[in-house]
């Protein structure tokens, strides 16, 4: 019966997601257990792709093989491994297996099996049950024939999905086929897919393309991917974060200067466009850009050519520019403060990226995501959610979108560790660790945050103004002092403030931001 449900399946006209996910229904059933996880091999590590009987959020996780031994051991093997309910090495779906009230959260009974596509190991099958004793000898070798057919439904996806990709590619572009990718969108909403299959068109374009969408959505992550997918993929991808652009840089940054253009000058340098040349120019923040600068671009956009800084003869660059803003730009030029004929230029395709409120379930997925970094960075056996803290999370509004999402799931796990978790337990995250805070009022921020080693109060919880800082507000504290002392340290240099913190540039950037760093203090790029 078993064999005959996944047959009909493979056979069937289905779109590669179902398939997957029929399969893992079907054998979650024949096997009677209470999970089964089908996983792709990514660089180092395991990613579900299709699940039955795990909580959602598993679809955001990557298991890093190196982490977790059960998973190395599955996938290092031909044959079915079967791990006794005693053994010892700690499972990764602690926690993660759906269960009935009453029902223990530990995994007792698990068998995997390593899938081999093309020659080539290509991920894992996990079953996994409740009650120990689930699995015997006689589910060992099924478990071998049915990975057969697990590798033929993975084939049959992948063969759908390269005539797809085959189908979409110019022939001319050299367009690379779908591939799994280091920083990937994450989320399963139909909206979500909608959008990414419409950028996977658009990034074949050539189009400029100004995408749209509150702060932390992950406009970053977004024209990263459409330049992979473009014909430009092979040249670089150069960002300019206009917010951190002063404008007596901004025209030597874009443009670049030859020796002696202004004091300081002590060699020619070439700018971000020319340095794009080729490929693409992302330019984050573009609503931020001084009217003077927006002048120069648009002359850069309209001519395809710069100028250096101090050099007459201008030099012809080949650049696709894509940006980014978190604000409505039409209103900028409304209000006078965002040239209407550059923003027709970089607006020839506007995509909108829809805040986290309105991509249902996918914030599970993405907490999923989350949790498995924190589970690894804090060294704990397993981090999961409660049911109500799903709920919760499902029903915030989420201001600071993505990136506070990753933010609250950061600190309920430490919460949750300072509260006494151990880190050998499963260790679920309760409502009250979530500490949702209330949205910030900006006009709060900066008068606080100007009086140095006061406790500031970016977010007042309601009721609570006379409380003491919380953990939150106290490691923004110190954050926010971290900041300052770096950036006196080098002079207001962020790039070096930034390498004395040991933090990326833009992340440097973007967390000052958030915390006000920023906005009070106009330091110079470099
Ligand atoms: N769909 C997603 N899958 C995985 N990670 C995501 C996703 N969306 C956002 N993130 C993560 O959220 C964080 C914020 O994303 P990003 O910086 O791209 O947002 P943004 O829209 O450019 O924000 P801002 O306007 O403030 O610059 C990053 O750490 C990013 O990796």
């Amino acid at each position: 019966m078993l064999d005959e449900t996944l047959l009909a399946d493979l056979v069937a006209d289905l779109p590669s997601a179902v398939r997957l996910q029929r399969l893992v229904r079907t054998l979650r059933e024949g096997f009677r257990c209470g999970a089964v996880c089908l996983l792709r091999l990514e660089e180092n590590a395991l990613v579900p792709v299709a699940l039955d009987g795990l909580v959602r959020e598993a679809l955001g996780r990557r298991f890093q093989v190196a982490q977790h031994p059960r998973l190395a051991t599955i996938l290092a093997s031909r044959r079915t491994t079967l791990f006794p309910p005693d053994a010892s090495l700690p499972d990764p779906y602690d926690g993660l297996v759906e269960q009935q009230p009453g029902q223990p959260l530990h995994v007792h009974d698990c068998m995997g099996i390593s899938l081999h596509v093309e020659g080539a190991p290509w991920g894992v099958l996990t079953l996994d049950a409740l009650e120990a004793g689930t699995f015997d000898a006689t589910d060992r070798v099924a478990l071998e024939r049915y990975a057969l057919l697990a590798e033929a439904a993975v084939r049959v996806s992948r063969l759908e999905r390269d005539l797809r990709a085959l189908r979409m590619a110019r022939e001319d572009t050299g367009l690379p086929l779908a591939a799994p990718e280091a920083r990937d969108i994450l989320g399963h909403s139909a909206m979500l897919q909608r959008l990414l299959r419409e950028l996977d068109v658009v990034a074949a374009s050539d189009l400029p393309v100004l995408l749209a969408g509150e702060t932390g959505v992950g406009k970053e992550l977004f024209a990263h991917r459409l330049h992979r997918r473009s014909a430009r993929h092979k040249a670089p991808m150069v960002q300019v974060n206009c917010a951190a652009l002063p404008e007596s840089l901004a025209e030597s940054e874009l443009f670049g200067h030859v020796k002696g253009a202004f004091s300081g000058a002590t060699a020619g340098r070439a700018g971000r466009f020319e340095t794009a040349d080729g490929g693409t120019l992302f330019l984050d923040e573009v609503g931020e850009l001084p009217l003077p600068v927006q002048a120069k671009l648009l002359r850069a956009l309209q001519e395809g050519e710069v100028q250096r800084l101090g050099e007459d003869t201008p030099r012809r660059v080949d650049v696709r520019i894509i940006a980014a803003t978190n604000r409505l730009l039409a209103d900028g030029v409304r209000e006078g403060h965002f040239r209407a004929d550059l923003y027709h230029r970089l607006s020839a395709y506007p995509v909108a990226i829809p805040p986290l409120r309105e991509r249902g379930s996918d914030v599970l997925v993405l907490a999923g995501h989350f949790l498995e970094i924190n589970r690894a960075r804090l060294g704990v056996r397993s981090l999961r959610l409660s049911p109500q803290s799903e709920a919760v999370l499902l029903a915030y509004a989420w201001p600071g979108n993505v990136r506070e999402l990753e933010h609250v799931i950061s600190r309920a796990a430490i919460k949750a560790l300072s509260r006494g978790a151990r880190r050998d337990d499963i260790i679920t995250l309760v409502p009250e660790w979530l500490d949702l805070p209330a949205p910030v009022e900006p006009a709060l921020v900066e008068p606080t945050l100007e009086k140095k080693g006061e406790v500031a109060a970016l977010a007042p919880e309601r009721g609570e103004k006379s409380a003491p800082p919380g953990l939150r507000e106290r490691v923004e504290q110190t954050q926010r002092q971290a900041i300052r002392e770096a950036l006196d340290a080098c002079e207001g240099s962020w790039a070096a403030a930034a390498r004395r913190l040991e933090i990326d540039p833009s992340n440097l950037h973007k967390l000052a931001r958030r915390l006000g760093v920023k906005s009070c203090r106009r330091h110079i790029m470099s």
